[in-house]
């Protein structure tokens, strides 16, 4: 099994990234693992409480639960994938079956960060934007997809998000093997990434 992990600030545009390069591959060869799947289940605390909680800081991942399903997807086990609400800010009662692949990409903000994790990935891609760029596709995309409202998105930029991403997330570039940059869409790294996952598959 080949893993790829794939990282960067909120907005740099992992997600399209990734669905840009697993488009046009055979869904049966390829999977994908989302760290946002495996924020923290909170049931704990009321709802107030939970929009509260630094989701940019790496004890904010259940790490365990995601090395743990790694590995397993590494021996050729299926694993239940969690689904997370960013509406709820919790993790949902369902879960995805995910299946082993011959190639896993597992995208996220934070994955670089945990050393353990950082050695399971055979390429480790850092997708870059500014944050200025970040910060816009953000407040678009919080405001039409996550139930959020300008202040909202502003606030958790300033008090968490901005700080978290300079002290965790922006030194992790320094374990990238490739860095792309997306300011635009970036279809020539697209398309050599999918080119080294068709070596793999042939
Ligand atoms: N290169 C790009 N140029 C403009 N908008 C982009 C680009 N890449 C992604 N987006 C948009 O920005 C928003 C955030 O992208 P997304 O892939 O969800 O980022 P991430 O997963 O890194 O948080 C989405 O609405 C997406 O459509
Ligand atoms: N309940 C939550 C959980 C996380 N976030 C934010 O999501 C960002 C990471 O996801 P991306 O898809 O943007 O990489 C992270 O910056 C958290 O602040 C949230 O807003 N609410």
């Amino acid at each position: 099994m080949l893993i790829i992990g794939i990282a960067g600030g909120t907005g740099c545009g992992k997600t399209t990234v990734v669905n840009q390069i697993i488009n046009e591959l055979p869904n049966e060869e390829v999977g994908v693992i989302s760290q946002d799947s495996y924020y923290q289940s909170a049931p704990h605390l009321s709802y107030e409480e939970r929009t509260k909680i630094n989701f940019d800081h790496p004890r904010a991942i259940d790490f365990d639960l995601l090395m743990e399903h790694l590995k397993e997807l590494k021996k050729g086990n299926s694993v239940e994938q969690p689904v997370y609400s960013f509406v709820k800010h919790n993790r949902t009662e369902d879960t995805i079956l995910t299946h082993p692949r011959k190639v896993m990409i597992v995208e996220g903000i934070l994955i670089f960060t945990h050393p353990d994790i950082r050695e399971l990935f055979d390429i480790k891609i850092f997708v870059h934007a500014d944050s200025d760029e970040r910060l816009i596709r953000r407040l678009k995309r919080d405001i039409a997809e996550r139930g959020r409202d300008i202040d909202e998105v502003l606030n958790r930029y300033q008090n968490t998000l901005k700080p978290m991403h300079q002290q965790f997330i922006e030194p992790t570039k320094e374990y990238a093997d490739i860095i792309i940059p997306n300011n635009k869409y970036n279809t020539v790294a697209v398309n050599i990434v999918r080119t080294i996952i068709n070596e793999r598959l042939l």
